[in-house]
Parts: C-alpha cells; sequence; structure tokens
C-alpha cells in the first residue's frame, strides 16, 4: 500500500487504493443546522461551494488528496481520482455523495510562494466530513477508507450540529487599516499601452490585464460570515472558499461560470463587457444600450463567444449558443452569452475544464500571445485567481466557476484581485475605473 500519509493525502503519481483502503462513505440527514461550525477553528483543510442556484457544500478534513503541477496536471489529477474514486462505496442519496473540491492555478508552471503557500498548480480534497444543503434537504457525509471508524465520524459530527444555533451570525466587518496597490495609475496606463501596441502589431487581439490590492485589516477577518454577507448582496453568484493545512484562504463571489456537467450535458457561458450599475433603473438601462450598442463591447465579447465554442467543439455533438442577455450584480453589469452543448461521448468534467481554461474573458487571443503578455506586463503572481475552482464526483460530472471577484486572507491582510479585457480601441482610463468596481465586492464586505 503506497497511499502514505495519515491525513489520506495520496503519493502524487505512485498513489494506489487497494481494497482495504477504499473509499467508504455514509450520509444522514440534518435538521437546518449552521455550516459554521465545520468552517470554524483548526488548521485542517476546509472548502466552501454554494451555486447561485442554492446548492451548498461545505466540508473539512481530507478523506484523499489529488495534486499535480504541470501541463499534464488535470491528466493526472483525474487518473489520481479515479483510482479514489474508484471501490467508492456511497450509501447515502445522490444529493450528499462525496466529491473532490479544489482548482488550479492560472498557469500550469505556478510555485506556490505568499500569498500563495499551499495551493499547488492543481489540487483537489475529497473531505472527510462534508455537509450539503440541497433541494432534497440536508446532508451530513462522513467519508473515509474502509479501515476509519466512518459512522463513529458521522455520529460524532451530527452531535456537534445539532448541538449547534441553526443561523450562522454574519459577524462585523474586520476594518481596513491601510490598502497597497501593484499596480499604479501611471504603471496602469503604460502597461495597458504596451497591450495596444501587441494589438497594433497585429500579435495579438485581446489580453485580459489585472492588478492586485493588498488590504491590511484592522482585526481578524471572517470569511464564511463575509461570504454571508455577500450571498445578500450578491445573490446570484457563487460563493467559494478554499484553505489548506498550510497557507491562506482563497474565497470570492464570482458571477461567471466556467462550466457545469451532468452527464452528456455541458453549461457554460461567455462574460465579458463591464459597465457600472445606475443611480436609477433609467441610469442602469442607459449603461446597458450604450455597452450594447458599442462595438468595442461587442466585439470584446464576441471574442469570448468564438473562443468557447472552438474550444468546445470537438468535444461536442451540438452546441447552442444562446442570445446575449445582461448580468447585472448590485455594483457592476456584464455582457453575458449562455452556452450548452451535449457532448460526444463520456467525459470527465475536468476535460471541459481544461479544454476552456481560460476563455479570453480572462486570458486573451490567441490564448499564447496574451499569457506571454500578461506574464510580461502584470507585477503580482495570478496564483488562483481568474482560474477554474469547483468540484468533480466519481462520475467525473461537476461544476466549475473562475475565481473571480475573489482574494486571499493571510497573516492578517486580504490580497483581492481584480482585471479588465483590453482590445484595440481600449482606454486606459475608462479600464482603470472598470477594475475598481471589481474590488468592491469583497473590499465593501471587509470596510
Ligand atoms: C477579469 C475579471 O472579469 C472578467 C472580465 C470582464 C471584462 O473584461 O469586462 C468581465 C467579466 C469577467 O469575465 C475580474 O473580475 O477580475
Amino acid at each position: 500500500m503506497d497511499r502514505s500519509l495519515g491525513d489520506g493525502r495520496l503519493t502524487g503519481d505512485t498513489a494506489s487504493v487497494d481494497g482495504a483502503d477504499d473509499l467508504v462513505s455514509r450520509s444522514r440527514e440534518l435538521e437546518g443546522v449552521s455550516f459554521s461550525a465545520i468552517l470554524d477553528g483548526s488548521a485542517e483543510s476546509r472548502v466552501q461551494w454554494a451555486t447561485p442556484g442554492g446548492l451548498e457544500l461545505v466540508g473539512r478534513g481530507v478523506a484523499a488528496r489529488f495534486t499535480a503541477a504541470g501541463p499534464d496536471r488535470f491528466d493526472r489529477v483525474r487518473t489520481q481520482a479515479s483510482r479514489a474514486f474508484d471501490g467508492l462505496v456511497h450509501d447515502g442519496p445522490e444529493a450528499a455523495r462525496p466529491r473532490a473540491f479544489g482548482g488550479v492555478s492560472f498557469h500550469d508552471g505556478h510555485e506556490p510562494a505568499p500569498p500563495w503557500t499551499g495551493f499547488d498548480a492543481a489540487s483537489f480534497v475529497v473531505p472527510q466530513v462534508l455537509v450539503a444543503r440541497t433541494d432534497d434537504g440536508t446532508w451530513l457525509t462522513a467519508v473515509g477508507n474502509r479501515s476509519d471508524n466512518v459512522d463513529d465520524r458521522l455520529e460524532r459530527w451530527h452531535e456537534r450540529l445539532t448541538a449547534l444555533p441553526a443561523m450562522r451570525p454574519s459577524g462585523s466587518t474586520p476594518g481596513v487599516a491601510a490598502t497597497r496597490r501593484t499596480t499604479s495609475p501611471a504603471t496602469w496606463t503604460s502597461q495597458v499601452e504596451a497591450v495596444l501596441e501587441r494589438i497594433a502589431d497585429g500579435r495579438l487581439t485581446k489580453a485580459v490585464l489585472a492588478q492586485a490590492l493588498s488590504v491590511t485589516l484592522e482585526g481578524p477577518v471572517d470569511v464564511p460570515a463575509t461570504l454571508e454577507r455577500l450571498r445578500r448582496r450578491y445573490p446570484n453568484c457563487y460563493r467559494f472558499l478554499v484553505s489548506h493545512d498550510i497557507g491562506g484562504t482563497f474565497f470570492g463571489a464570482p458571477p461567471e461560470r466556467l462550466v457545469s456537467k451532468r452527464g452528456q450535458r455541458v453549461e457554460t457561458e461567455a462574460l465579458a463587457g463591464s459597465v457600472p450599475r445606475g443611480e436609477t433603473p433609467a441610469e442602469d438601462e442607459e449603461y446597458v444600450d450604450r455597452m450594447r450598442a458599442d462595438e468595442k463591447f461587442q466585439h470584446e465579447h464576441g471574442l469570448v463567444v468564438d473562443a468557447i465554442r472552438k474550444q468546445l467543439a470537438p468535444l461536442a455533438r451540438d452546441l447552442t449558443v444562446s442570445d446575449q442577455t445582461i448580468r447585472r450584480l448590485a455594483t457592476i453589469q456584464h455582457l453575458q452569452t449562455p452556452i450548452e452543448a451535449t457532448l460526444s461521448g463520456d467525459r470527465h468534467v475536468l476535460e471541459i475544464v481544461e479544454a476552456l481554461h481560460p476563455t479570453p474573458a480572462v486570458g486573451g487571443v490567441p490564448p499564447d500571445v496574451a499569457w506571454e503578455t500578461i506574464r510580461d506586463t502584470e507585477t503580482f503572481e495570478r496564483g488562483w485567481y481568474a482560474s477554474p475552482v469547483g468540484w468533480f464526483d466519481a462520475d467525473g460530472d461537476g461544476e466549475f466557476a473562475v475565481a473571480i471577484r475573489s482574494g486571499i486572507a493571510a497573516d492578517g491582510t486580504v490580497t483581492l484581485f481584480a482585471g479588465n479585457g483590453i482590445v484595440g480601441d481600449s482606454d486606459p482610463d475608462e479600464e482603470w475605473d472598470e477594475v475598481q468596481l471589481k474590488y468592491r465586492p469583497i473590499l465593501d464586505e471587509l470596510q
């Protein structure tokens, strides 16, 4: 048995799970309990995932872990996962089944360094304890190896959770002592101009440039409570939290779905083009009308639709691009185009994630020149910002968001990230203003 560490860590590519080590899981129903006990305290691995549709999952501990780096990171995670999930026996409803939660870094060459300590180029965990709030009720699931006492774990956590009050307090904000930008307005202007030069040369069509804002807090930040407040203000966004046993807590409220896959059905979207909210409904509409009629916005958005179509087509039997709509959030409005496909065969959601990431909503066109431009221009490490974050299950189904409107909390600081698409006729000042809007969801909740 070369499955080594007591915490369920699989030993890289040599991992194997023999009969005695197959994963088992058991569920039991819970009456409305607070998620907080699962997420509070300790240095254990913790995850949270919530969709605009109402599915909420929180987990802690590590029943299995899959990590990889380099260009074949998706394949390697898939291989490790299929070994671990192969013999899985789940005693409980489908809604409460074990899942692997995690994500990948923006680029496969990523090396974890502060603030990204603990965040590998690809890293997923199957939590030992999972609470799922679904249309079919709220379920507690305990997961472990056959040699673990999963029943015992289930009963312990059931007692612990049912003894607590049902409501999670949304808490007070930590307060902001100071902020520091990675990119001054003057630097931003020259960065955008450098991108525009490459576009004028004909080497590049679009690149998404981003910046970071390091926020020093006055007090400790309660990330789950911050996400709870974000739920109220941004009910139609995803919410996620990923925290490993070392390093910080990566979290966010992204509006953008990278992919959801169930069987052969896949849903994704193009989300690109941003304007502010107005003071009144009429002003909201004015912004939207301007964005809809504007060639620059349509070009920028169209590039994302075309790229997704092109990236998905080889995997799909049919593909439907719906009409363009508006995604209206509390502080910003985007152009959105829903895209659906039926896959041509059995595929793992990670294959779709790999095919799509990065879309030109966060990368650019052509992708390799865009990445080279981003790397040459940006003055911070993207880490897991703008990357796929989500979950997959034993069948290879799952859902991933694009980790934007996100930040990483570590050592009394939250580092926030925000970017915007640059195309031929982009104006550095307008792009600056749009980027600042994208810090707001989390920044507002820290102040
Ligand atoms: C890159 C970000 O957002 C992306 C870029 C957008 C744009 O260029 O208009 C809009 C939505 C997102 O796809 C971000 O929020 O950091």
